[in-house]
C-alpha cells in the first residue's frame, strides 16, 4: 500500500482566532454579495399598504394592480375611462389576499392636467383615513410612433404631455404631499414610501420611428435621476425627525424600463408603426403585461433603482448607465463594459439598416416630402 502523505497545519488555530476568521469571511461574503446585488430582505412589502397605479386600467398598470392586490395591498387605479376602471376594480376584489380587509377604489382623471393629479392625491388621502398613499406607480401613457417629419408637431407635443407630463405632474403632486413637514411631536413610525416611474428601454437606445415618443421617456429618466439625488436631502432631514420638522417617511424613487408589452396600447401602435421600425426592433420579443409586472415587483423587492425586464433590456441599460445610481456596483460595471463592446457593433448596424432601407424602398409612403 502506498503511503498517503498526511497534511497537518503548520500551526494550531485557537478557537477565538477561528471565530474571528469566520466573522471576517462572512463580512466579506456579505459585502461581495451586496456588490453583486444579492439581498434577502424584502425591500418592497405591500401587504396592508396603499398603492396608487396610474394607467391601472389596462396593460402593464392593470397587471401590476392585480398582482399587488394578490399580495395584500389596498389599490387605487387611475385612468380616464370609467368602464375599464370599474372592471379592473372587480378583478382586484376577486384576487384580493385578505378580501375582508383590503379596499379598492378608482378615480377617473386625465393626468395631463396637474390640478387633476392634485385631486387624485387629495381623494386617495381622504379615502385612506386621511393618510397619504405609501406607493405611487406611474404607468399612464401611450406611444405614437412615426418618423419625426411625418408626425404633426401637435401630436408630438401631445406625446410629451401624455408620456412626460402625466408622470411629472403625478410626481409633483405626490412628493409635495409626502414632503409636508411634520414637527417632532407629530412624528409616528411610517414605512418607507416608493414613487415609481415607467419609462422604456428607448430612453437608453434610439430606434428610428420613435421620435415622437422616446424623448419624453428620456426626459422621465432624467427627472428620475435628479429626484433620486434630491430626495436624499429630505431623507437626511427625516433621519433627524426627533429634533427638527421633517417629512413623515423615508422615500425611494425607482424607474422601470420595459421592452415591448403585449397590451391594448401596443396593438394600436403596431397599426401605425413604420416597417423600418419593426425591423430595427426585431431583437425585442414582447412580453405579456403579467410577466412585466411580475419581474418589476421582484426587482422592487430586491431594492433595485433602474429596473429592466429582460436581458436585452439590461444590455441596453448597461450601455447608457452614465451617472445613474447602480443596482449593484460590480454586476452593473462589468455588464456596462461588455455592452459598450456589443454596441460598437449595434450602433452602426442600426444606422446601416436604416440607410439600406432607404436605398431599397425609397422615401416612406407617408412622407410629406413628395
Ligand atoms: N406597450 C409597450 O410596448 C410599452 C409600453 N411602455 C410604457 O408602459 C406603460 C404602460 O403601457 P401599456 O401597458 O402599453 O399601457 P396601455 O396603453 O395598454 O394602457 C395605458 C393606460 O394609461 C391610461 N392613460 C392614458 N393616457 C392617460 C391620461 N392622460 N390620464 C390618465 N390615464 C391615462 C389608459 O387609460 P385611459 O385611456 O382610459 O385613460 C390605460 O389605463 C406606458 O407608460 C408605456 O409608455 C414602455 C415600453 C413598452
Ligand atoms: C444584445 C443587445 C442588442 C441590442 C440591440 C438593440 C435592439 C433594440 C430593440 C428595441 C426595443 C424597444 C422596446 C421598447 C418599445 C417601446 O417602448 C414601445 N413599444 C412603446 O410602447
Amino acid at each position: 500500500m502506498p503511503h498517503l502523505p498526511s497534511f497537518t497545519l503548520p500551526y494550531n488555530i485557537s478557537s477565538p482566532l477561528l471565530g474571528v476568521s469566520i466573522l471576517v469571511c462572512t463580512a466579506i461574503a456579505y459585502t461581495v454579495a451586496k456588490m453583486f446585488g444579492f439581498t434577502r430582505k424584502n425591500e418592497f412589502p405591500v401587504e396592508g399598504r396603499t398603492v396608487v397605479v396610474t394607467g391601472g386600467s389596462d396593460g402593464m398598470g392593470r397587471a401590476l394592480a392585480i398582482q399587488l392586490a394578490a399580495k395584500g395591498a389596498h389599490v387605487v387605479v387611475v385612468a380616464r375611462t370609467v368602464s375599464k376602471l370599474q372592471s379592473t376594480v372587480e378583478a382586484l376584489k376577486a384576487i384580493a389576499r385578505n378580501p375582508m380587509k383590503q379596499r379598492f377604489f378608482y378615480i377617473s382623471a386625465d393626468l395631463i392636467d396637474s390640478a387633476e393629479c392634485e385631486r387624485v392625491i387629495a381623494e386617495v388621502t381622504a379615502w385612506n383615513d386621511d393618510c397619504a398613499p405609501d406607493v405611487v406607480f406611474c404607468c399612464a401613457g401611450f406611444c405614437h410612433p412615426g418618423f419625426f417629419t411625418d408626425v404633426p408637431l401637435s401630436v408630438q407635443r401631445q406625446q410629451m404631455d401624455t408620456v412626460y407630463w402625466t408622470a411629472a405632474n403625478m410626481a409633483h403632486a405626490t412628493l409635495r404631499k409626502w414632503l409636508t413637514p411634520v414637527p417632532p411631536s407629530g412624528q409616528i413610525k411610517n414605512p418607507r414610501r416608493h414613487f415609481i416611474f415607467t419609462c422604456s428601454t428607448l430612453a437608453f437606445v434610439p430606434i428610428a420611428g420613435y421620435g415622437p415618443y422616446s424623448p419624453a421617456k428620456a426626459a422621465i429618466r432624467s427627472l428620475s435621476d435628479t429626484l433620486s439625488q434630491e430626495i436624499e436631502m429630505y431623507n437626511g432631514a427625516y433621519s433627524q425627525r426627533h429634533r427638527n420638522s421633517a417629512p413623515a417617511a423615508d422615500i425611494k424613487i425607482h424607474t422601470v424600463f420595459p421592452m415591448g408589452i403585449l397590451s391594448p396600447g401596443f396593438d394600436n401602435e403596431q397599426r401605425i408603426k413604420p416597417e423600418l421600425t419593426k425591423k430595427l426592433e426585431e431583437a425585442d420579443k414582447p412580453q405579456t403585461p403579467e410577466e412585466v409586472a411580475r419581474i418589476t415587483i421582484a426587482a422592487l423587492e430586491r431594492g433595485e433603482y433602474l429596473i429592466t425586464t429582460m436581458f436585452v433590456g439590461n444590455i441596453m441599460k448597461a450601455t447608457a448607465l452614465g451617472a445613474s445610481p447602480r443596482n449593484a456596483i460590480v454586476g452593473d460595471t462589468l455588464l456596462s463594459w461588455l455592452s459598450n463592446l456589443v454596441f460598437l457593433h449595434v450602433i452602426p448596424d442600426l444606422r446601416n439598416k436604416a440607410f439600406n432601407w432607404g436605398k431599397t424602398h425609397g422615401l416612406p409612403k407617408s412622407s410629406n416630402q413628395d
